[in-house]
Formats: structure tokens, C-alpha cells, sequence
């Protein structure tokens, strides 16, 4: 039994991502085609979501297992184009145990509107919700990364920056990565960036 009373580890995996997939989309961070979601299990396999089907609609037959080097394990599956930035998390953190990726509004529109090469968040209650953050007075800072159509090149870019991403990153005019150790955990991370880049695009539309 897995902690969510599945017999089946693979299929409780499974059901993470489909039940992710699903509030992602409620809050309009997977339009159409967009976004991807992982599950590492405890044996090491890796779930993931095929490439090009609609996140907020997901079935069983929408996640597919990757090898730690980002191959599909059975032939023929085509696993999310991004599956890359998946594994290097996972290859970078052993202990983290699911990775989201949405495009949210705020998310596209901040990283776009960036001077350089971060989106600063500084005095937010909910920052606490990222690890090591235990009060409003502080400042976390969300690199932004080019966006690159070459996703072994984007995760060279990525790779040096991994252990010092205490909310996850932004890649410009395309949206973020967040991860946890567990789905939960992954998902309240995003939740609660995806609150503060939303505050942050109201308040600049403001000006304060
Ligand atoms: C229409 S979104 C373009 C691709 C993308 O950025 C994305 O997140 C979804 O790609 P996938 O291969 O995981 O479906
Ligand atoms: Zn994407």
C-alpha cells in the first residue's frame, strides 16, 4: 500500500498526476496543450505525461514511465517534450518526489517583463510556503532562463543554478518549474508562487 491506499504504486502515481493535471487546470495554468507532470516513486521509476494531450483532461493512458535519463521505457511512447527538466531535478535531488510544470498568465507575462535574470519576491506572508522561508521579511528570487526549443541546452542552463531555487525557476514568456517531495507538496509550492507572481503583475498594473 502507498500512502494513498493504492496497491499499486504505479497506479497511484498515476492518479497524483491525473488529480494534479486536474486542478492545474482549474486555475488556468495548462491552456490547450501546455504544461507536463512527474511522479518519482519510491522503487526510482519515474511517471510521466505523454507529450501534446490536454493536462487538465488526463487518463491513465496519458502517463507513461520514463528512464532517469529521460528515454521512454516502452517503445513507442512519446513522453513530454520537457521530460528533461523533469530528470534533472530528480537526478539533482534525490529526495524530491514530483515535478510541475504550468504556464500560467502571471508567469508569462512577469519572466517576459523581467529586466534581468530573475523575478524578485520580497515581503510576501506566503512566502513561507517555500522551504526555509519562516517569516514575510525576506526576499526570494526566481531565476528566469531563456526560453530555448533545444531542452537538453535549456537544462545545461539550468543545471548549475538547481541548488539555489528555493521556489523553482521561470523560463521567459513560457511558464514555470516547481517540485516537491511529495505531489502535495509540489502542488502547494505552486500554488503558492503562482499566488505571489499573480500579486506581483497586479502590482505593477498599479505602479506600487
Ligand atoms: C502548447 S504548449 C507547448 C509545449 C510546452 O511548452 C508544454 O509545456 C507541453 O509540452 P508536452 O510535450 O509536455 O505536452
Ligand atoms: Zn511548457
Amino acid at each position: 500500500m502507498d500512502n494513498m491506499g493504492f496497491a499499486d504504486p504505479w497506479a497511484g502515481a498515476v492518479q497524483d498526476i491525473v488529480a494534479a493535471g486536474r486542478r492545474m487546470d482549474r486555475f488556468g495554468w495548462v491552456p490547450a496543450t501546455a504544461g507536463n507532470i512527474s511522479r518519482r516513486l519510491a522503487d526510482g521509476r519515474i511517471a510521466i505525461t505523454r507529450s501534446g494531450g490536454h493536462k487538465g483532461h488526463l487518463t491513465p493512458d496519458g502517463v507513461i514511465e520514463v528512464a532517469p535519463d529521460g528515454r521512454a521505457v516502452h517503445a513507442g511512447d512519446r513522453p513530454s517534450a520537457e521530460t528533461l527538466l523533469h530528470c534533472q531535478v530528480y537526478a539533482f535531488a534525490p529526495d524530491v518526489g514530483a515535478v510541475l510544470h504550468g504556464h500560467s498568465v502571471a508567469s508569462t507575462v512577469l519572466s517576459m517583463a523581467a529586466d534581468g535574470d530573475a523575478i524578485v519576491l520580497s515581503g510576501y506572508e506566503v512566502l513561507k510556503v517555500f522551504e526555509g522561508q519562516d517569516t514575510h521579511d525576506a526576499t526570494v528570487r526566481l531565476p528566469v532562463f531563456d526560453n530555448d526549443q533545444d531542452i537538453a541546452r535549456l537544462s545545461r542552463a539550468v543545471a548549475p543554478h538547481l541548488g539555489r531555487m528555493p521556489a523553482g525557476y521561470v523560463i521567459r514568456g513560457h511558464g514555470v518549474y516547481v517540485w516537491g517531495g511529495s505531489m502535495d507538496i509540489a502542488l502547494a509550492r505552486l500554488e503558492g508562487l503562482e499566488f505571489l507572481l499573480a500579486c506581483e503583475l497586479e502590482r505593477r498594473k498599479i505602479g506600487r
